[in-house]
């Protein structure tokens, strides 16, 4: 028996060892093919920068926010440089010229977008770095792939692209501009009345949501706990609602590792959360469209989104599902980058009076106390509108851009970029670009005026940070909107108050950070909560001057619907 067992035992040991050795034996070769496989000989090279790794697919920590880590490899590497996540080529653009080349003149090429079935698109740099993506665009199990900004390049993208252009190009901004400037003015008296400097933010976040939600919907959002519109901001914006998301955020990539998790039978069991709120999400974009659909039909509201869209139903092939979910992307998309650009300008305020003295001049000079700035003071107020470019370039939303996929192999300056790489632009080392932008680190709107304009590209072309919203086919559709918001509310809330920091309990002011790298790190960066406070500016008959406006604006925004 004992004989029977150390025999049983030696041949289990051997077993195990030929076992080994056979399994180490397969993984050289398995490597060594695809090494050979992959070699670059005969073809240009891949763009240098950090190489694949063995065990591509444990988390790659970069141990500092992915834009710097890039910012590093193009410091070594020049203009295109690249690294993986798991087996995914990330290639990286350091130069306008480069993202220009390849984003926008090779188009046909580069405007798909990472397949991304688990989490959001915002993880494709949350993984590179440890860090929880708070805000994101949902994928294709959250979404059913229905979300626009993360359909890859093909009819379906297109279709809903036209409907976006119907409802967001340069066109139909004219269009929004009353509901701009009136959702503006209740946001004045709503600033002017409230008592804690913590909830400034809840108003302005509620003034954008509301003027998403009436592009495409029609519907207003009148305060800031309104159900629907808070169950749309969470599920639109994919802001962090519990842990689950988080462990989702943190291990399951959108790079290929992650999709062979999602798709593996057996380990589906984390379908279930996405998936409910799918339903959930699917709920409130329904009850919106039909609400929406009624309005539409009793002459209650006009939105271009939906009409257009209502129009093309049939021939797109679109079922109401996928209208509702195609509707949702101007608030998706329109909401946190708008505040979280607001924010950013109000930072940058607080750091420059003197950049605020001098926009109140010229905002003194033009409209005067007797009324209200109007978009029709756009032309005659260059200062502002520096000041919105500033503010867009000097701590760029996006500091790598939303990923492109490449559809074909293609080679660029001399390097080789297989179909299927994600493209990124370091939007962060563009707009630290000296020769477009001397003095970069410096707030300086003066940039953009007159004869201090020396990083124009020619003299016809006027200097605009217009990277910042992407490139090509899928430039951000909402970027005029974008501009007209941080206009109208900008120029406002400088004619109504003095940005002005709180103080310490010892009476000092208190600067908040402003280096990008106190930023909280996403796809999409926003600076940590800070505290300010608006002094009010004008005398009595300004405020009542804003009362009166407000009243006026709420009685106009209920007759429109
Ligand atoms: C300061 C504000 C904003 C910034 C910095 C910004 C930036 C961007 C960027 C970088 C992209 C990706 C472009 C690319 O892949 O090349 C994008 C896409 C998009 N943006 Fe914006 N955006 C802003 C505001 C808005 C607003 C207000 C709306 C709608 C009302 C909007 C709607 C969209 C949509 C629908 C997409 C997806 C386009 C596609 O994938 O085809 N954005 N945005």
């Amino acid at each position: 028996m004992k004989l029977l067992q150390l025999y049983n035992q030696s041949v289990g040991d051997k077993a195990t060892m030929l076992f080994f050795a056979l399994l180490s034996a397969t993984i050289v070769v398995v490597l060594y093919i695809r090494r050979s496989a992959t070699s670059t000989s005969g073809r240009p090279s891949l763009p240098p920068g950090l190489p694949r790794r063995s065990f591509g697919f444990l988390k790659t920590d970069l141990g500092m926010p992915a834009w710097k880590a890039l910012s590093i490899l193009h410091e070594k590497h020049g203009p295109v440089t690249s690294m993986y996540r798991g087996r995914k080529l990330i290639i990286s653009l350091g130069t306008l010229k480069a993202a220009t080349d390849l984003l926008e003149k090779r188009g046909n090429i580069y405007s798909s977008r990472p397949r991304n079935i688990m989490g959001c698109i915002h993880i494709l740099p949350a993984l590179f770095w440890n860090t929880h993506a708070r805000v994101s665009f949902r994928s294709e199990l959250m979404s059913g792939g229905m979300r626009g900004v993360n359909m890859p390049y093909g009819t379906k993208w297109r279709n809903w692209r036209t409907l976006m252009h119907a409802g967001l190009g340069i066109q139909a901004t004219g269009g929004h501009e009353l509901m701009q400037s009136l959702e503006s003015k209740i946001l004045l008296n709503d600033l002017l009345n409230e008592q804690d400097p913590a909830a400034y933010v809840t108003h302005i976040r509620r003034t954008l949501a509301s003027i998403s939600m009436t592009m495409a919907y029609g519907r207003r959002v009148e305060y800031f706990g309104d159900p629907i519109a808070l169950r749309f901001i969470l599920s639109a914006t994919g802001i962090v609602l519990n842990d689950v998301y988080l462990v989702y955020f943190n291990w399951l990539p959108s790079s290929q590792p992650g999709k062979f998790l999602v798709e593996s039978r057996f380990l589906q069991w984390f379908r279930r959360v996405p998936e409910a709120h799918r339903k959930i999400d699917t709920k409130v974009y329904m009850e919106l469209l039909s609400e929406a659909k009624q309005k539409l039909a009793n002459g209650e509201t006009e939105t271009v989104i939906l009409r257009k869209a209502l129009d093309k139903q049939t021939e797109y092939g679109l079922s109401d599902v996928e209208l509702a979910f195609g509707l949702s992307a101007p608030f998706a998309a329109g909401v946190s980058t708008s505040s979280t650009s607001l924010e950013i300008f109000i930072l940058a305020m607080l750091h420059h009076p003197h950049i605020m003295r001098k926009a109140q001049k010229d905002i003194d000079s033009v409209v005067g106390p007797l009324r209200l700035p109007e978009f029709e003071d756009l032309d005659s107020l260059p200062y502002i509108t520096a000041i919105v470019k500033e503010t867009l370039r000097w701590r760029p939303l996006f500091p790598l851009g939303i990923p492109h996929d490449s559809l074909a192999d293609d080679v660029y300056e001399g390097f080789f970029i297989p179909a299927g790489s994600s493209v990124v632009w370091n939007a962060y080392l563009i707009s630290r670009d000296e020769k477009l932008f001397p003095a970069p680190d410096e707030f300086r709107p003066e940039r953009y005026l007159g004869s201090a304009k020396e990083g124009s590209p020619s003299d016809s072309e006027e200097l605009d940070p217009s990277f910042v919203f992407g490139f090509g086919r899928r430039i951000c559709p909402g970027m005029h909107i974008a501009r007209n918001s941080l206009f109208i509310i900008i120029t406002r809330l400088l004619w109504a108050f003095d940005i002005i920091p709180s103080k310490d309990s010892d009476g000092n002011a208190v600067l908040p950070p402003i280096a990008l790298e106190d930023f909280v790190e996403a796809l999409a960066i926003r600076p940590r909560p800070f505290s300010y406070i608006f002094r009010p500016r004008k005398d009595d008959q300004g405020h009542s001057l804003i009362t009166q406006e407000c009243k006026r604006a709420r009685e106009e925004l209920q007759m429109h619907g």
